[in-house]
């Protein structure tokens, strides 16, 4: 009798030539996320899925499982030899390390192994009575039970009652990178965890308006990073010196326009730090007609001046959607600290909500663009944050 975790990952993304690929990925992410507490784990692809053998504790084992993407489902599961004897013993102890008393159950065969000489009712059966002859307080319910047995039957068996959900999505990096704007509000950590969910590795950037925004706000966005550094390993954090580009905008430009100046600004600086780092898009919170920065012309006037796509997860997304994923990943009660970003501090009374693009262009001509994507560029600071 083994102990070990059976991993399964998404099948249908994972067709084709680039399997391996993907295996080989979600395999290290998962040795990463387990070594702090198993320096020993170890790893065996089998059959389209990964078996995980370590003496770490199961509550952190399914902790650090949960935020890897790409997993389904992960099964703590204990191995037997292939026969029937060692099955039913096994089963029975799997039954005995749960709340099982006044709960009813049902036994699930599944055989792959064509050899072995039982078909699959025929080992429910004989578990199943075994179960109930050795002890008290369950009942069979094979339509709606409480707990569910399964017993797989390979090159060896594999037994066990818990499935417990992973995030899905794919392993970090198999996509590729992007570079995500992130401000220390509800919405743009909530676009990079979903980005970084379909596989992409996340270079955030933010842009720091000191002393129009406090240092505190720095570190709110420091304090995210490291929620989302739970799902994808370090990362690493581009802390823009923003302020004397702001007060440039702010002074050369009409008022109604210094919303969509700066994000023109903020996608320029992130264009080309996303160019030198290899990162092949851009992601953004933007919600469509959430704020009057974020209507269908504003946003055009912001893919205006990226050179690559800018990925907007929450494009479709109500306000209440995402705050109960923002729940649900760790990062709300962070965001909603109150410490406010530079797109929050310099509102205009009366914003440009559907401005034309040569609008645009003409409230942009008193500003050298090139002088001030170099300044940003020159006064960014680096922070590699870890979980
Ligand atoms: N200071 C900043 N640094 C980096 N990115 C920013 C900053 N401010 C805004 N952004 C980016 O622009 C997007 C739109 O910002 P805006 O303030 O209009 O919207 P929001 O809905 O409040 O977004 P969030 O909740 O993410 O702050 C943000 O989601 C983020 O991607």
């Amino acid at each position: 009798m083994e102990r070990l975790y059976l991993i399964s990952f998404g099948e249908i993304a994972l067709k084709g030539e680039n399997r391996p690929f993907f295996e080989r990925m979600l395999t290290q992410r998962i040795k990463q996320v387990i070594m702090p507490y198993d320096k020993n784990v170890q790893l065996k692809n089998v059959h389209g899925r990964i078996y995980c053998f370590t003496q770490a504790p199961k509550e952190k084992v399914a902790e650090a499982l949960k935020k890897v993407f790409g997993i389904v489902y992960i099964c703590p599961a204990v191995s037997c030899e292939n026969n029937i004897e060692d099955i039913k013993n096994t089963a029975l102890e799997v039954i005995k390390e749960q709340d099982y008393y006044g709960k009813t159950f049902k036994v699930e065969t599944r055989r792959p192994n064509k050899s072995f000489p039982l078909k699959s009712p025929e080992v429910n059966a004989q578990v199943g009575a075994y179960i109930l002859s050795n002890i008290e307080g369950l009942k069979v319910n094979v339509h709606d039970p409480d707990i569910r047995l399964d017993i797989e039957i390979r090159e060896k068996t594999f037994i066990y009652s818990e499935k417990i959900p992973g995030p899905g999505g794919l392993p970090i990096g198999c996509t590729g990178k992007a570079i995500s704007l992130l401000s220390g509000g509800i919405d743009s950590p909530v676009a990079t965890y979903m980005i970084m969910k379909r596989g992409v590795e996340i270079e955030p950037i933010y842009f720091h308006s000191f002393p129009f925004t406090t240092d505190r706000a720095k570190e709110k966005v420091i304090d995210l990073c490291k929620v989302l550094a739970g799902y994808s390993g370090k990362i690493r954090l581009h802390v823009v010196n923003f302020t004397e580009a702001l007060k440039e905008i702010g002074k050369n430009t009409p008022e109604e326009f210094l919303t969509i100046m700066m994000r023109r600004m903020m996608v320029r600086v992130a264009d080309k730090i996303a160019e030198e780092r290899g990162a092949k898009a851009l992601v953004t919170g933007e919600s469509l007609g959430q704020v009057a920065s974020q209507t269908m012309e504003a946003i055009a006037a912001t893919n205006e001046v990226a050179s690559m796509p800018i990925f907007r997860p929450l494009i479709g997304f109500d306000k209440i959607e995402i705050m109960d994923i923002a729940r649900k990943i760790g990062t709300y009660d962070i965001s909603i600290e109150p410490y406010a970003d530079c797109c929050s501090v310099f509102v205009p009374k009366h914003p440009k909500i559907r401005p034309a693009i040569c609008e645009v262009h003409k409230a942009e001509e008193d500003i050298d663009v090139e002088k001030l994507v170099s300044m940003c560029i020159e006064g960014i600071e680096i922070f590699d944050v870890t979980p």
